[in-house]
């Protein structure tokens, strides 16, 4: 409606209410915004279709509390913490719910029902990604565009490279550090978080970048620091997507994102350059199977741009990821020396000669390691941030209650996988649980990597990663909390278990302050020796 229309509109208003001065317009404006104070939390709080939702009252009014428990990197505890609280469907916000059944979560996750909501697609780089789209039909190009690149025959064939920058390169490593340790009885000190997030780096590095960065060997921190900024900025977009049409807010996160930006382009410069002149790939990694993607469906190949953000995705969802659930699985072992003991007898005991890598095959046949792995994603499942889903229209019954169209249900895996109804001794580290005869039943309830149609694409190379380094430098070094550690076996938390060092979690978990806690003693095992 043109704006002369809308003026004359107001004007008659204005008459008919009696409003003739600007006195008299201020007045009912000032009015008209008190009442809207007033009866929005009226509403959400008794006639809003979720008011019969437990949760908080002040949750049910403001996005605020969610927003802080969000930017402080809490979200895994806090949605844990409002599900023991408040049962099994909680209300974190006035439009959110979130819910801890395994069940409800996986019908959820079923279909493209229910879309990923908008706050994915506000922490966007340059196009929406194959992860943060909310458009299902860009979702399953991209996943047909790019699914070959993940099949498990794919990162097979890539295995000597995901084993040679990532599990070999840190056993060769932390070798050389533990020679370096005869001062010390033959121990050496190492920082495990870093050891392990630099391989994660360097495996995307060889396989997504066309060399592996050297990151574990120079500690080089810059692309590093990139990817930290880039996935900080995202996060912070999609909370209050505003920050992004301030441009002096977030300034070092902005130009951390626009640096892996460039990398990223020049990359892919270079690596057609290379064809270019030689008429051939160099070789067959991820990149090369991305820049070759096309939809088997129909023929659509891949965009320059949407090229570019696909391998700025493969920073952001596949280094992070892997390493933080591989710390946390360490440091449970280190917290649980019985079950570090077991698991490093069976790996041994299976693979005594030291001078080869243990391969993925391998390793995945010890049944004890694999459960140790599922253990430790069900406790601490790595992506852990607010997933949020929109509710179609038509809306939802989730548990007993009627979820409306448009509302957000955002998904827990945390308080999932801690749900005491579906586990027991949920807060428990008991790799037992995975064993015996409901043992695949049991993997099956685990959610870490999500399910239905958009489960995680990177899964069999995190499979891959996550099995082959745990078991070489399990295999390798005997380790053990130091001395002066703050967190370690006998420091126990309310349930008189070994208290976890506190996690961050920005849309993944990780140690929040791993340079003080996650310290490690290392040194070879005598059979290495
Ligand atoms: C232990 C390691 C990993 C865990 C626990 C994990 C977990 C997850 C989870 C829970 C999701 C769903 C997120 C959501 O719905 O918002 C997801 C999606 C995704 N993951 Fe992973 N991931 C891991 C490793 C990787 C790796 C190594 C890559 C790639 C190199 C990767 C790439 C992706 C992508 C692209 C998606 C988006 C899929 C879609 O929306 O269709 N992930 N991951």
């Amino acid at each position: 409606m043109p704006d002369s229309i809308i003026a004359k509109h107001a004007i008659e208003l204005a008459k008919e209410l009696g409003i003739s001065s600007t006195a008299d317009a201020i007045i009912a404006a000032a009015t008209c915004i008190l009442l809207y104070f007033i009866s929005t939390p009226i509403y959400h709080l008794f006639l809003s279709p979720l008011a019969r939702v437990p949760g908080p009252r002040l949750n049910a009014i403001s996005n605020i509390p969610l927003n802080r428990a969000v930017l402080a990197g809490n979200y895994h505890l806090y949605s844990r913490q409002m599900h023991e609280k408040y049962g099994p469907v909680v209300r974190l916000a006035p439009n959110k719910v979130s819910t801890s059944n395994t069940s409800d979560t996986r019908t959820i996750l079923a279909t493209h029902a229910f879309r990923k909501s908008q706050f994915y697609d506000q922490g966007k780089l340059i196009l929406p990604s194959l992860f943060s789209t909310t458009d299902p039909e860009t979702n399953k190009v991209r996943r047909r565009q790019l699914g070959n690149a993940f099949a498990m025959h794919t990162i097979r064939s890539m295995e000597d490279l995901v084993i040679q920058d990532g599990a070999w390169s840190l056993v060769k490593h932390w070798r050389a550090l533990a020679e370096s340790g005869g001062a010390n009885n033959g121990w050496a000190r190492a920082n495990y978080y870093q050891g392990f997030h630099s391989i994660a780096i360097d495996v995307i590095g060889a396989l997504g970048f066309g060399h592996s960065f050297g990151i574990l060997q120079s500690g080089n921190a810059e692309i590093i620091s990139w990817i930290n900024d880039a996935l900080k900025m995202s996060s912070i977009r999609s909370s209050y997507p505003i920050t992004k049409h301030i441009p002096w807010m977030f300034k070092k996160y902005k130009r951390g994102e626009q640096q892996l930006i460039s990398f990223v382009k020049s990359t892919v410069a270079e690596r057609r350059k290379l064809i270019q002149e030689t008429g051939k790939p160099p070789r067959e990694d991820i990149l090369q199977r991305f820049i070759e993607a096309v939809d088997p469906a129909t023929g659509q190949k891949i965009t320059e741009d949407e090229l570019h953000t696909e391998i700025i995705l493969l920073n952001n969802a596949g280094t992070d990821t892997t390493s933080h659930t591989l710390s946390w699985t360490l440091m449970y072992l280190l917290h649980y020396p019985d079950i570090h003991r077991r698991v490093c007898k069976d790996i041994r005991s299976a693979f005594p000669d030291h001078s080869a890598p243990i391969r993925y095959d391998e390793a995945k046949s010890l049944p004890y390691l694999t459960a140790v792995i599922y253990e430790s994603l069900r406790m601490m499942p790595s992506v852990s941030g607010l997933l949020p889903r929109v509710v179609p229209s038509g809306g939802f019954e989730l548990g007993g209650y009627h979820i409306p169209g448009k509302s957000e249900i955002c998904l827990a895996f945390a308080a999932c996988q801690r749900n005491s109804e579906m586990w027991d001794e949920p807060n428990r580290f008991k790799p037992e649980r995975f064993l015996g005869p409901h043992a695949d039943q049991r993997m099956r309830e685990v959610m870490a990597f999500s399910s239905g149609v958009r489960v995680c694409i990177g899964r069999n190379l995190a499979w891959v990663e996550l099995y082959t380094v745990l078991a070489n430098i399990l295999r390798e070094f005997d380790m053990r909390v130091p001395e002066d550690s703050e967190y370690g076996p006998q420091r126990k938390n309310e349930i008189g278990e070994p208290a976890e060092i506190p996690g961050a979690a920005f849309i993944t978990c990780g140690p929040r302050n791993p340079k003080v806690d996650c310290w490690i003693d290392i040194r070879r095992h005598s059979s290495a020796v």
